[in-house]
């Protein structure tokens, strides 16, 4: 297996260009060509004799297949040996030219089960890139595509065919001039259809094999748009294969692929269960406003699993993985959703892959066909839309003969219909309890990090949003009520302190109310509809609408002209919950027709100033910052805009209801909140908080800089408090350490002492034991020294002078005020010092110098070198009376002397 523009491209151009010269040795390539076909005749002719006699219950290896050498030399090499059921059912028939509709449970080994028929079938026609596209492999994700090229890559190594992977986020330009050259595309819808708009020479029409994996997703509702105009766009004689562990059997969906005879090839129709056997499957039924204290809980008693989670939107798994991220779990927390660029899905894609141990959180993209190897457990924090849904998901564990484990979140809203579902599929799910012993709150601590990063607050906000959004538009009403959701305590759970405003549901509420009324009265909407005509306005609004309605409207091949990198088409191309902003904006633009019939009908005649995109915008995007107003005026509200709500931002569109508010108010309003404003965060490529590198971190500033920038953006009173007693602990631990030297050294002398009146009474005591029993009890001291943890004071504050110790023993007198005001303390040590200058530059200067000058007496004597417990000013200072007493005379004197 090649990749297209390699082989595909030098034999183009060998053919067309190569000199009169060369003709030889081409006619020589094609003889040997002719030969090595004459050899291929020979051996598909053998091997299609046998096709007819395929014996499955014969077939125990893949040897036992009548395939092509070079098929069975790719599986040797990608060691498959044995055929799991589902290969050794379908393989023979899809080789007999049959139509399969194929159902197996997750992870039993679809893929290969129409990969192999795929190569054989462009072997037995002798395809080349010449003959360009054979073959065709359709999958609902970009990552699904991608992990079935690469098994299509190792399993046709040996063959010669050219072969590319087609789906979205790449040059669409590059792609093109391959495509043509391409025997087997592996695509995805979206990307596929834009080949068929607008790549000029990309043609379909002798296509041998088409395949859909996850058929059933390819062909519900999501694509259906796309699908009809692909195959639209296929030869009718082409062998069809579908596979998917939820296979569909709608004879409507099937009709518009117009298979001849398909052979339903279900190998796990008759089991117990509709999920692998060696998956273990539990559920718990949790409140909303506990779901992210559960995942918090699962992920800190789970740190040496693989973990599957699965969210609901996008907005959720992007909120979810950064909060999660910066609680410092102590496990590798990765993100895939389908708003992420290419690069970054394939490298998530490759590392949770690689990992041992990691948490993916990821929207359903990451739920049909996905192969991460050794997953433990799947864990599905929101409720699948559906039994089949839910399948997928689990089954991204417990995959080819391997275990895995599989727990199911559910609201006390939602058990009920959602555990009959699952009942009605065949699905064994057992309920259990959490323990509360390992369950964990992290609440608070979200709270914090969402006070002091606003975009993390927005993202909070988006993901309230964006889950709310998706359980209203759930289908089945039954499992999923929005209206039974507690959303002031789920916010709350998200660290959210005031809950975003919910308008769309509102809004929403209120056009199905009006919508239904509008249909009990069929003759009255007529008349509105009339209404509509005659308002050129109105007319304009609705001949907008309709046309981004339409499908292949002008709005559509913008979309599909923008590289595949829009929003909405991502969101088509993506799991069921993704393609919701697409399936959102038709819903909304239906809705906004609606609303134009209604609008018409209630003020006939009149100019509306209902503004339709201002609406479609309403419905999708969250204002983010809503400020409530203050106690002395309840009834208005301060709304800054996204863009607003920077007080330094030129664009700033404030506004209040009633009357304008100057920035100064507003400013005085936001400190009164303690709302922290104009922090910018920055993160880089992999998602990790980039420092501004213009700013030096707090600990390296200095005290001139540490105002400077306080000055620059106000000053931050929690964090100046918070330095400052961080600063009075390190001041605190110092003073016990010298008190505890002081001691140590008072102990030492009275031992010496004792000794010392010992030898006056035994003047034969041999001088070596003594200087060792002396050492022995320094060394004891040392080792049970409690403080030795304690950092060094030269590294946290330089080098201190001789009346440092002075110095603390006032600050132990000082008043709290004080006390936590450690830059206060060190000028009051540094006035004392004998050796002070008005200069503090010259004072540490001065003190790096005693540093540099390591060898000299004066630095001998110095009593802040704390490690030379023996020094002289101590002698000096020892008095004969006992410590307690010592203190109290040198508090007396200090007292005297302020
Ligand atoms: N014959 C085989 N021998 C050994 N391993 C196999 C064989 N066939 C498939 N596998 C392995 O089984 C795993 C699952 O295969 P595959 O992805 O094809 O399952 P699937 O049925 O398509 O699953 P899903 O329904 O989730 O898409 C893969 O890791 C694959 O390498």
């Amino acid at each position: 297996m090649k990749p297209t523009n390699t082989r595909g491209g030098r034999n183009f151009r060998d053919n067309k260009f190569k000199g009169q010269e060369k003709r030889g040795k081409t006619k020589h390539q094609y003889q040997k060509k002719k030969k090595s076909w004459q050899l291929i005749d020979k051996e598909t002719e053998k091997l299609r004799e046998s096709y007819h006699s395929i014996d499955v219950s014969k077939i125990k290896q893949f040897t036992d297949f009548p395939l092509s050498k070079k098929t069975l030399q790719g599986l040797k090499l990608s060691k498959f040996d044995r055929p799991t059921e589902i290969q050794r059912e379908a393989i023979g028939l899809a080789l007999q030219g049959n139509d399969i509709l194929g159902a197996a449970k997750t992870g039993s080994g679809k893929t290969l089960a129409f990969l192999l028929p795929v190569l054989e079938c462009l072997y037995h026609q002798k395809w080349s890139p010449m003959d360009g596209l054979g073959a065709l492999i359709i999958s609902p994700t970009r990552e699904l595509a991608y992990q079935t090229f690469e098994v299509l890559k190792r399993v046709g190594k040996a063959h010669d065919f050219s072969a590319g992977l087609v789906i979205g986020g790449k040059l669409l330009k590059e792609e093109s001039t391959r495509i043509n050259r391409t025997n087997i595309v592996v695509c995805t819808p979206g990307r596929l259809l834009q080949h068929m708009d607008e790549t000029i020479n990309f043609r379909a029409d002798s296509l041998q094999i088409l395949v859909l994996d996850e058929a059933d997703r390819i062909l519900d509702m999501g694509f259906a748009k796309e699908m009809n105009a692909i195959i639209e766009n296929l030869p009718n004689t082409r062998q069809t294969l579908l596979f998917s562990a939820t296979q569909t059997k709608s004879v409507k969906d099937l009709a518009r692929l117009s298979l001849q005879d398909p052979v339903y090839v279900s190998v796990h129709e008759n089991s117990e269960y509709s999920t692998p056997v060696q998956l273990e499957q539990n559920y718990i039924v949790c409140e909303l406003h506990d779901k992210m204290n559960m995942l918090w809980s699962f992920i800190k008693n789970h740190l040496k699993s693989k973990v599957l989670a699965f969210f609901t939107s996008c907005k959720q798994v992007k909120y979810v993985y950064e909060a999660i991220k910066r609680l410092r779990p102590g496990v590798t927390i990765l993100a895939l959703h389908g708003g992420m660029n290419q690069l970054k899905r394939v490298d998530c894609y490759n590392q949770f892959c690689r990992k041992k141990n990691a948490i993916l959180i990821a929207t359903d993209i990451a739920a049909r066909g996905l192969d991460f190897p050794a997953v433990n457990w799947v864990l599905q924090m929101d409720c699948p839309e559906d039994a089949n849904t839910y399948i997928h998901r689990v089954g991204r564990t417990a995959r080819y003969e391997k275990d895995g484990e599989s727990l199911l979140v559910l609201l006390p809203s939602e058990e009920d219909a959602m555990v009959q579902l699952l009942q009605e599929k065949k699905i064994p799910v057992e309920k259990i309890r959490v323990n509360p012993k390992k369950f964990y709150n992290m609440q608070g601590r979200m709270e914090s990090n969402l006070a002091a990063d606003k975009e993390l607050k927005a993202s909070a906000q988006r993901a309230f949003i964006g889950y709310l959004r998706s359980v209203f538009l759930m289908s089945n009403k039954k499992v999923f009520d929005v209206h039974k959701l507690d959303t002031d305590k789920y916010a709350g759970s998200l660290g959210l302190a005031i809950p975003p405003r919910v308008r769309f549901l509102k809004r929403e509420e209120k056009r199905i109310a009006e919508r239904n009324e509008i249909k009990k009265s069929k003759v009255k909407n007529d008349k509105k509809l009339e209404s509509v005509d005659q308002s050129d306005d109105l007319g304009r609004k609705l001949d907008n609408l309709k046309s981004r309605l339409a499908p292949g409207s002008d709005d559509d091949s913008e979309d599909n002209s923008n590289d595949d990198e829009s929003e909405s088409e991502n969101d088509r191309e993506e799991g069921q919950r993704e393609s919701e902003n697409s399936d959102e904006s038709e819903n909304s633009d239906n809705e906004d027709i609606d609303q134009v019939y209604r609008e018409s009908g209630n003020k006939k005649g009149q100019a509306l100033d209902f503004d339709i995109e201002d609406n479609v915008e309403d419905l999708f995007t969250v204002k983010r910052t809503v400020l409530p107003s203050d106690s002395d005026s309840d009834q208005e509200e301060v709304t800054l805009t996204e863009t607003a709500s920077s007080l330094n931002g030129d664009n700033q569109t404030l506004k209040k209801k009633g009357k304008n508010q100057t920035k100064a108010a507003v400013a005085k309003k936001l400190l009164k909140k303690m709302v922290k404003v104009n922090t910018k965060v920055v993160f880089d490529e992999e998602g990790e908080m980039v420092r501004d590198v213009l700013k030096k971190p707090q600990a390296e500033l200095s005290e001139g800089e540490e105002g400077e920038e306080e000055e620059d953006r106000g000053i931050d009173i929690g964090k100046a408090k918070l330095r400052m007693r961080k600063e009075d602990q390190i001041d605190k631990q110092l003073y016990r350490e010298k008190i505890k030297q002081k001691h140590k050294e008072e102990r030492i002398k009275k031992k010496e002492k004792l000794r010392a009146q010992k030898r006056k009474a035994e003047p034969e005591v041999d001088d070596d034991e003594e200087v060792e029993a002396v050492l022995d009890v320094r060394g004891d001291e040392e080792d049970d020294d409690p403080l030795s943890y304690i950092p060094d004071p030269d590294k946290v504050y330089g080098p201190e002078d001789s009346d440092t110790e002075q110095g603390y023993r006032e600050i132990a007198n000082s008043s709290d005020e004080e006390e936590y005001s450690p830059q206060l303390k060190r000028r009051k040590l540094k006035d004392m010092s004998p050796s002070n200058s008005d200069n503090e530059d010259d004072d540490i200067s001065d003190d790096n110098a005693s540093v540099s000058d390591g060898d000299s007496d004066e630095e001998d004597d110095d009593s802040s070198n704390e490690d030379d417990s023996d020094n002289d000013d101590d002698d000096d200072m020892d008095t004969e009376h006992g410590l307690e007493v010592d203190e109290a005379i040198a508090m007396k004197l200090l007292t005297g002397r302020t």
